[in-house]
């Protein structure tokens, strides 16, 4: 049989968000920079993204990995974040999969009791810290790049809700904070269905009015993901802790706590004066699995004052799986094959957003503008 791509792809989840990575089959693109290459895949090869992301090989809740040799000379290795709706410049979940599978598959030779690792990502370098024994990769905790809020206590007015205060901070990924109670719902599965919704509609109305931007890089822009957050509670061992449930688009729950997002939040509450550096701090997903974080540092990005956020937490590989494209399959790239279609009829306004943003984004790759 002849196949049209053949993708080796090593399956595994963080603390239950999939995280698959994809160690061979596909070539090294031009790019000075992991974010370059980035782009490179989003205008020219965005086609990789959704051969795997989408129906009938991929589905919404679950990213991919890339590993590429990297840009920085000072890394072990680079590594691309795909996700369902897009490519994210950093990923704690992702991050500590790639680890995983990097060290567990010996594509990076793994030292025991521990292993240092540099990874190359579209937001900068990333040193990794693995514990190891007996072969396994038992933790991984990630040195994030700096975090930042940019807005806190904004007001927005969303469609069925009301006017909601807001917290914007990055992390990793623009991440917009909302206080659950103020939506009049709780962190809890039997929400599960509300908490998606009225998440996608603040990041609508949000989006409206409000356009966050890198000071560092204009084109790490723009909202996918929400963290709708409990109030901070103080454990037995007097250490803080809380429950997040993070909204990614086009809307699902991140099935971790949510490395980015609970940079974004570490960011919010140093801020507030809730979380001072070095205190350790656990954020709980909305399944109850945990990453533990702590402020290395501080910093600035641009005017902005910035922590150094550093997050713990375990991965699992799942699966060894070689992906393939019959010439005859019908769905040669899941979504992408249906926006190509102009009479494709969308049910919302956003979903038709959705396909233009597809549509401009491939013909700036071809138009190479
Ligand atoms: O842990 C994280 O940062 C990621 N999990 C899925 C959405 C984010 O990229």
């Amino acid at each position: 049989m002849h196949f049209k791509r053949s993708i080796t792809v090593v399956g595994c989840h963080a603390e239950g968000e999939v995280g698959d990575v994809i160690i061979g089959g596909v070539l090294d693109v031009p790019g000075k920079t992991m974010f370059e290459k980035l782009r490179h895949f989003e205008t020219k090869k965005d086609d990789l993204r959704q051969f795997l992301l989408n129906e009938p090989r991929g589905r919404a809740p679950m990213n991919v990995n890339l590993v590429l040799p990297p840009c920085d000379p000072r890394a072990d290795a680079g590594f691309l974040i795909m996700e369902s709706n897009e490519y994210a410049p950093m990923s704690g979940s992702n991050t500590i999969c790639t680890t995983t599978v990097l060290l567990e598959t010996g594509m990076i030779p793994m030292k025991e009791p521990v292993t240092e690792v540099s990874l190359d990502t579209a937001a900068g370098m990333v040193t990794v810290t693995a514990e190891c024994e007996g072969g396994k990769c038992k933790s991984v905790e990630f040195n994030n790049v700096p975090s930042f809020v940019l807005e806190l206590d904004m007001k927005v007015t969303v469609p069925g809700v009301g006017e909601i205060s807001i917290d914007i901070a990055y992390g990793g990924m623009m991440y917009i904070l909302v206080d659950v109670a103020s939506v009049g719902l709780a962190v809890h599965d039997k929400f599960a269905q509300k908490l998606i919704d009225i998440g996608e509609s603040i990041k609508r109305s949000v989006r409206a009015v409000y356009t966050p931007v890198h000071p560092e890089n204009p084109g790490i822009t723009g909202f996918s993901v929400l963290a709708f957050t409990e109030p901070l509670t103080i454990e037995e061992d007097g250490c803080k802790a809380a429950s997040n449930a993070v909204i990614v688009s086009p809307g699902r729950f991140d099935r971790s706590p949510c490395g980015t997002g609970t940079c974004a939040r570490l960011a919010v509450m140093h801020a507030r004066g809730e979380v001072k550096e070095g205190e350790i701090f656990k954020h709980r997903s909305i399944i109850g699995t945990e990453f533990v974080s702590r402020i290395r540092g501080l910093a600035a990005v641009g005017k902005y004052p910035a922590i150094l956020p550093t997050v713990k937490g375990r991965a699992w590989i799942t699966a060894f799986k070689q992906v393939v494209l019959d010439p005859s399959d019908p769905f040669q790239e899941g979504r992408s094959f249906l926006s190509k279609k102009i009479g494709y009829k969308t049910e919302r306004l956003d979903d038709l957003l959705e396909v233009v943003r597809d549509m401009y984004i491939r013909m700036k790759g071809e138009l190479d503008i």
